[in-house]
């Protein structure tokens, strides 16, 4: 089964909406400069309302540690994501799993880049677009090597129309979607990520049918 991350919520209604759409983690943005950006306290605020097995995950793009402890304060059992350019024994300094943002783009290495980052529980895959993420941009899924080392969360301009080819063509471990099911900038779409959703649970479905 595909695990699913909704990204970038700031608002209680979205949290809300996207755990009763099916996410298995919300992603909350410590990132000052994204247009989705909250506060630790905000964070906490938003994590607080996360029935059990809904996983908060902290987004940070080159963070102080004090920045990543803050976070860690309102959000204790929050999974740590990194996607800027942290080096691997910081990303690995705060005792909590973490996701290790790799920004996708032609000639990048990312066996080589596993192999750095040893510690990340799995490797998050997002197209090189300015400003570091959150831009709504696919990559170009053969850039992806067969036998990557780690569990992969496939992201990237993913939406309801290309999900489904995103899961099939990758086999992920999960997907994580931010601007592909918004209303405008930091304010989600119930229906969109209801959408998104459906589309992940259809892709599984057509997986299992492959098998048997
Ligand atoms: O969401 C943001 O604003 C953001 C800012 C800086 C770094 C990462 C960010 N979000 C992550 O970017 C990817 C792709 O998002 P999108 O679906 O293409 O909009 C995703 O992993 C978000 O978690």
């Amino acid at each position: 089964m595909t695990r699913i991350k909704i990204c970038g919520l700031t608002r209680e209604a979205d949290v809300d909406d996207a755990v009763a759409a099916g996410a298995d983690a919300v992603g909350l943005v410590l990132y000052a400069k994204s247009p989705r950006a909250v506060t630790a306290a905000r964070a906490g605020e938003l994590a607080r309302r996360l029935p059990p097995f809904v996983t908060p995950v902290l987004l940070f793009v080159n963070a102080s540690a004090q920045e990543v402890r803050a976070g860690l304060e309102e959000v204790p059992m929050a999974l740590l994501q990194f996607h800027g350019d942290e080096l691997a024994d910081d990303c690995a300094s705060f005792g909590r799993p973490f996701l290790r943002a790799a920004r996708m783009a032609p000639g990048f290495d990312l066996l080589d880049f596993a192999a750095r980052h040893p510690q990340a529980a799995a490797l998050l895959l997002d197209a090189h677009v300015e400003g570091y993420g959150g831009g709504g941009k696919a990559f170009d899924w053969s850039l992806i090597p067969a036998n990557v080392p780690r569990p992969l969360v496939l992201s990237g301009g993913l939406n309801p129309a290309n999900v489904i080819d995103g899961i099939l063509h990758v086999r992920p471990w999960a997907v994580d979607v931010s601007s592909g099911v918004e209303a405008a900038k930091g304010i989600k779409d119930a229906a969109l990520m209801h959408r998104f959703c459906e589309a992940v649970r259809e892709a599984d479905a057509r997986m299992a049918d492959a098998i048997s």
